[in-house]
């Protein structure tokens, strides 16, 4: 809703209420109708500000009523009457002006804003375009590239970028509502002719044609099919070259594919997701709200490989004093001279003092008797994870929360080390450690929800988005994961080549195929934990091991000492060791062509949807299995895990949201016939709540959670 008062003996305020962002719900939409005919009909009133409740001024359009049917005045309309009012209208900006919430300010003929405010068109996230005139008023106001900066990309600007951009009239550092009430008296019977942006003429561009298809080039390349980072472009345009009316029939044209678009409901979708992972629960019962978080002034990581390096980093970026440990004084001190220049780099991006006083580098354990928690990243080995907590136990003071950034070890393992289990968590880290997004923070089963919810705090205070999820080999991620490359390399055996795969997988989404981001991680990491686990034997060429298929393929590349990037020659070859550019390799065509003949293998023709299907579909496969064991608590974990740590496309949901979209019955049919074609795959046989989904009518996505409750509470 919105209330209306009268201050100032001659200024109407209007205030939207609608917490916690006032979102321009149904209600608020009539709110404002209501309040602003009131404000023009009040002779006593002169001019008329508007503002949101505490400290908010409006997060834009209410998402959630996006699913229902459109009901309330539209906004379109609403704000057109804003504009065209005859009493000046000014909003005033606290908190965020987002979306809609940008686009309502857009309309009105003045913006104040308060320094911290957060501004932008972020629909384009929402897999939308400003269709609320902000992408006709926007270029408008600010020139065509910047308007396009904005759009495509959704980014917030602050309120200094903003009045830089001239998006903002003011910004103030005190009381906004009262400064925007000052301005407002001060405007009072001024001609408002000149502020109505929807008149202004589109500021000219010269080449504008070079201009979009440069633009549209760089969007294209950097949407990977998604559908409107384009839309936003063709809106501008619009903007850039027709009357504002013509304009806004391209946008409301324009935003008619987009709205019933799988891909937008895959991001609101996922927009959800992400703050449905913050309400963490474990199957104990323990939950975010009942579980107090411990205080976490001083931390330590341990172990300063690539991983320990990028955690120390973000640890010390997010303003937190770290203790350092690497026991080999060569290994500190070269890890010392790369970080202090990552935090200088980082600092330089930031525009801020780079916090290098944050880190104190030590050989010695001992030094790390005073941390409140450590996070433990040295090499990926159980004995020295085990020797390492052992040690952790007996030097840190009682109280310090222990965490492992294993990968996929298990974490109850490492728990049994020492004093207290309890107090021990996987906190596992991507990488780049200061640059990727996720976080999995993994309890055992003698894991307190205290460790997890002080886990979760940190993870957040370091601008991770963290899911809590159970611990079993590979975690959530990983787990999945291996099953993805398992079936790229089958491929290969039956005659596909990596770059066959890999571009499929890219269409699809991806960043990266699944053969370059091996190349890029290096072989070798998955050679040593398959040695480990006596799976891969040097110079054994077996394609059954432990009673199911195994592929060698990527053991006899190792054997070769082909690693990836790293030695210039891996799925692919690169010009030289380091080199980032992969070339397709004849050598290894040839090696396959023999690898097949070695093995009387017949190579078929494999088709993109095959691809796709038999590298995708069992991971969805093991996400349901994941969830039916109570790894993790529904398909948004698994969904923002793999779209923040995994690469895959935002606009596809997530693996479990795609699933829903091509049809559980679809997915079960397709695992059913490639388990009957490959029965040496136990993986594929279809995951019995997969079934279950299916029996019962696939329910949407957002119901899978009830459903798992009951098998679970069936068992
Ligand atoms: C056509 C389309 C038009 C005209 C649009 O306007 S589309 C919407 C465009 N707006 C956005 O994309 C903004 C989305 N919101 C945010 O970016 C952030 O929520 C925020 C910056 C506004 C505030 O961030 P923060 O303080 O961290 O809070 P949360 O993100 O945790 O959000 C709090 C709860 O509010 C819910 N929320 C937020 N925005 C919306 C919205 N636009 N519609 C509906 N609900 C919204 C969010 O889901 C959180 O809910 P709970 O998890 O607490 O239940």
């Amino acid at each position: 809703m919105a209330q209306y008062s009268r201050i100032s003996g001659s200024v109407g305020l209007i205030t939207l209420k609608n917490p916690p962002v006032n979102a321009l719900s149904a209600a608020v939409r009539q709110g404002i109708v209501d309040t602003v005919e009131k404000a023009l009909c009040d002779p006593q009133v002169k001019s008329v500000v508007i503002c949101g409740q505490d400290g908010v001024f409006c997060g834009g359009a209410d998402v959630k009523e996006f699913e229902k049917s459109m009901s309330g005045p539209p906004l379109i309309p609403m704000i057109h009457s804003i504009e065209c009012a005859t009493k000046p209208m000014v909003a005033a900006i606290e908190g965020s002006a987002l979306g809609g919430g940008l686009e309502l300010a857009l309309g009105c003929h003045y913006r104040i804003a308060h320094s911290k405010a957060r501004l932008g068109l972020p629909e384009v996230t929402l897999g939308l375009l400003p269709a609320a005139g902000g992408s006709q008023r926007l270029p408008r106001l600010i020139g065509v590239p910047a308007a396009l900066d904005l759009i495509t990309t959704g980014r917030h600007v602050t309120a200094a970028e903003a009045l830089q951009l001239g998006i903002v009239d003011q910004v103030t550092d005190h009381k906004t509502v009262d400064a925007a009430v000052k301005f407002a008296l001060s405007v009072a019977g001024k001609p408002l002719d000149a502020r109505r942006i929807s008149t202004y003429p589109c500021p000219v561009v010269t080449d504008l044609d070079a201009l979009f298809e440069d633009v549209m080039q760089k969007v294209r390349q950097s949407a990977r099919g998604a559908i409107a980072p384009i839309a936003c472009v063709q809106a501008v345009r619009a903007a850039a070259t027709l009357p504002y009316t013509r304009g806004m029939e391209r946008e409301k044209e324009l935003m008619a594919t987009l709205f019933t678009s799988g891909q937008a409901r895959a991001l609101q979708y996922n927009f959800f997701a992400q703050r449905a992972v913050g309400k963490w629960r474990m199957p104990s019962g323990a939950r975010w709200d009942t579980s107090t978080p411990r205080p976490v002034h001083k931390v330590a990581v341990i172990g300063l490989g690539t991983m320990g390096r990028g955690i120390a980093v973000a640890l010390a970026q997010a303003g937190l004093p770290v203790v350092t440990v690497e026991a080999q004084e060569k290994q500190l001190m070269e890890a010392k001279r790369v970080m202090s220049d990552m935090l200088k780099r980082g600092a330089k991006r930031r525009g801020v003092a780079p916090p290098l006083d944050k880190i104190s580098y030590s050989s010695n354990i001992q030094d790390l008797a005073d941390v409140d928690l450590v996070i433990e990243a040295v090499f990926e080995d159980m004995d020295l994870k085990k020797k390492v907590f052992l040690q952790l136990s007996a030097v840190c003071k009682p109280g310090t929360l222990l965490c492992t950034n294993t990968s996929g070890l298990d974490v109850d393992q490492l728990a049994s080390q020492t004093r207290n289990p309890e107090l021990v968590v996987g906190m596992h880290f991507f990488a780049p450690a200061h640059v990727m997004k996720l976080l999995e923070v993994v309890y055992g089963p003698r894991s307190s929800p205290q460790a997890v919810a002080t886990a979760m705090q940190l993870g957040k205070k370091m601008g991770k988005i963290s899911v809590a999820v159970g611990n079993c080999r590979g975690f959530v991620g990983n787990r999945m994961l291996k099953l993805y490359t398992e079936q790229a390399s089958f491929l290969l055996e039956e005659g596909a080549t990596p770059d066959l795969v890999d571009r499929a997988i890219e269409e699809f989404g991806f960043p990266m195929g699944v053969f370059r981001m091996s190349d890029l991680s290096g072989l070798d990491i998955g050679w040593r934990v398959r040695k480990e686990m006596k799976l891969a034997v040097p110079g054994q060429s077996a394609r059954i091991r432990e009673g199911r298929r195994y592929s060698p393929l990527g053991d006899l590349l190792c054997e070769q000492g082909r690693f990836g990037q790293k030695t210039g020659r891996g799925w692919y070859r690169y010009n030289k060791p380091g080199d980032r550019v992969a070339h397709s390799d004849p050598w290894l065509h040839h090696f396959l062509e023999e690898y097949r003949a070695q093995h009387g293998l017949v190579a078929r023709r494999i088709d993109q949807q095959e691809i796709l299907e038999r590298c995708l579909y069992p991971m969805i496969n093991e996400g349901f299995r994941i969830l039916q064991d109570g790894i993790a608590a529904g398909p948004e974990d698994i969904d923002v895990i793999y779209v923040f740590g995994y690469g895959w496309p935002r606009h596809c949901g997530g693996p479990m949201f795609y699933a829903s979209m091509v049809g559980l019955e679809k997915v079960l049919e397709r695992l059913e016939h490639y388990y009957q074609a490959h029965p040496d795959v136990p993986y594929l046989q279809p995951c019995s709540l997969l079934r279950r989904l299916v029996a019962i009518g696939s329910p949407p996505v957002q119901k899978w959670r009830e459903v798992i409750k009951n098998l679970h509470s069936q068992l």
